[in-house]
């Protein structure tokens, strides 16, 4: 593996806290980082690299799967660390920091190899690469690599415009979007476990799949990020991005071992085969939610309107659903309904893949229909894979039963996605990493949805904190005939009644 020197811009933050600083570790622990890893934090804040290796120590201490219980593991870890004052549009600052950086390489003897990442507010994304440029930062004999931290842009003009000042300073293969849904281990697997699994590979078409549901639910609210969520909604924090990413990821067919190249190409048709929507027509297939006051894991909690810093007339989404199509061979007539919310009444990202029932006429011999067959896919909380099939059922004459293959595993065994990120651009592996193209087609085709909120031609719809979204959000499915899945686990109540599925309606 390269040497290489990761310049972190924002490494007081929030997010180098609570992700990279773990992730590093972990990698570390692990022996996936370079002999002579070293890492360069920037902020305006005066630090002494003394105290930010105590800042460090103490994220890696709150916030790692790991416990950091071998001190001399930690302290080599911490050595790596250094600090430098940096004001991105303070030009001087540049400077220094390329003198600290050649200091650094010479001492340890590396490759000018350089990772620039920046986890800093997006409107310092321009600046920053412009000014490594400038600087000479970037022009090194080694390698440089731009890691980036979303929002990639707020509309599809502002991440073009984003995405042209950021070519200036660096090629595509050398921009690395972060999208962190890409980095979960099991959106890594969608494509190994089909390409190798040939009856999963045989499946994937219109001919055996009824429907496919991404969820993303979360049990938070705003939190503390007011400012940003209130102007940015859940269409474009959630769906632009992470579900549309976990949609091209499932549709794509990959040959075997299937190159970085192949992938992102596959993804990019995927896009460009989603049947577009206009304005006028988003209220037929969007539903767009904001929950009210409720209650989530048994504590009340406040409606969106009434959460610190938000406008008490804000009609910002914090749910949306969707119902899509894919206009290409494989998926012609197979609806992908979408849905992510805050506030939900659990914390979920899953997966369902519902099939077709051809047994229909066979199962016409008994009294009742077999229930589908799924394949569920769960990211989050746990991870697994679940196949409900059918079978007859022993108690009762003439009904089947469905049963589950299972396959879970532990948490504190999966790495963060922030780990598989990290290692990937790091080998220069750019597969889990967003593609322009991508983004753009993403912004392209979400921006009428963007349009009809801001003219409100999609009524906003208000759910109870605690609950599946609005009723709406069923309604979407129930028109076609199907309903959404959940886990029996998040609703003891029906595992009470004697249901007999684990995945059942969730109404
Ligand atoms: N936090 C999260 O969970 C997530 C964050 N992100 C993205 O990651 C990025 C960072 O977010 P987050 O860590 O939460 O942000 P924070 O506000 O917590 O941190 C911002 C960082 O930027 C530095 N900074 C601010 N202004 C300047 C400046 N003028 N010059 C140099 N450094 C500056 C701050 O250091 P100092 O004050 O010392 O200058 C601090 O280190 C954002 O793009 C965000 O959208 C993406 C996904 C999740
Ligand atoms: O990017 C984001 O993701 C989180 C949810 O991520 P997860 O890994 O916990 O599913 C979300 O809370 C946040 O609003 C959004 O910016």
């Amino acid at each position: 593996m390269e040497t290489a020197t990761i310049v972190l811009f924002g490494a007081t933050g929030d997010l180098a806290k609570r992700k990279i600083y773990p992730a590093l570790y972990n990698l570390f622990v692990e022996q996936k980082l370079p002999q002579a890893f070293h890492i360069i934090g920037l902020g305006r804040r005066s630090l002494s690299d003394e105290a930010f290796q105590d800042s460090v120590a103490q994220s890696v201490a709150r916030f790692s799967r790991r416990e950091a219980n071998d001190p001399e593991l930690l302290n080599s870890f911490l050595s790596a660390f250094r600090y430098n004052v940096l004001d991105v549009g303070r030009k001087e600052d540049y400077a220094k920091l390329l003198q600290r950086i050649e200091q650094r390489e010479q001492e340890l003897a590396v490759q000018p190899n350089r990772m620039f990442y920046l986890s800093v507010a997006p409107e310092f994304f321009a600046a920053i690469a412009a000014n490594i440029k400038e600087s000479g930062l970037g022009s090194a004999a080694g390698w440089k690599r731009l890691l980036i931290e979303k929002p990639f842009g707020h509309n599809l003009q502002s991440a073009r415009e984003l995405n042209r000042q950021l070519s200036e300073a660096f090629s595509e293969d050398e921009i690395f979007r972060i999208d962190h849904y890409l980095g979960k281990p099991m959106v890594q697997k969608l494509g190994v476990l089909q390409q190798n699994n040939p009856v999963l590979d045989a499946l994937w078409t219109s001919r055996y799949i009824a429907n496919v549901q991404i969820t993303a639910n979360e049990t938070v609210g705003v939190e503390e990020r007011a400012a940003y969520y209130d102007r940015a909604g859940a269409v474009r924090d959630m769906f632009q991005n992470h579900m549309l990413q976990l949609l091209m990821m499932l549709a794509i067919h990959l040959p075997k071992n299937g190159t970085s190249e192949e992938v992102r190409l596959k993804k990019k048709r995927v896009m460009e085969a989603l049947v577009p929507m206009s304005k006028h027509e988003v209220s037929g297939q969007v539903i767009r939610g904001q929950y009210a006051a409720g209650t989530v894991l048994g504590s009340s909690v406040p409606g969106y309107t009434s959460e610190p810093g938000i406008d008490a007339l804000s009609v910002n989404d914090t749910f949306i659903a969707a119902k899509l199509q894919i206009d290409a061979p494989f998926w012609r007539g197979v609806p992908f309904y979408i849905r992510t919310g805050k506030r939900m009444k659990e914390k979920s990202t899953r997966i369902v893949v519902e099939f077709k029932a051809p047994l229909e006429q066979r199962a016409a011999a008994y009294e009742d229909n077999p229930a589908p067959n799924l394949l569920v896919f769960e990211m989050s909380p746990d991870e697994g894979i679940t196949l409900q099939l059918n079978t007859r059922d022993p108690q009762r004459e003439g009904e089947f039963k469905p049963i589950r293959l299972d396959f879970h595993s532990s948490r504190e065994d999966l790495p963060e996605a922030y780990e598989n990120l990290l290692h990937d651009a790091w080998l220069g592996n750019p597969t889990f990493f967003a593609h322009w193209d991508e983004v753009e087609l993403s912004w392209q085709w979400v921006e009428p949805i963007l349009q009809a909120f801001e003219e409100n031609l999609v009524p906003l719809r208000l759910y109870p904190a605690g609950t599946y979204g609005p009723a709406e959000s069923d309604a979407l499915l129930a028109q076609d005939g199907y309903h959404w899945w959940f886990d029996a686990k998040d609703e003891p109540e029906a595992e009470e009644q004697g249901k007999p599925f684990a995945i059942q309606t969730n109404r």
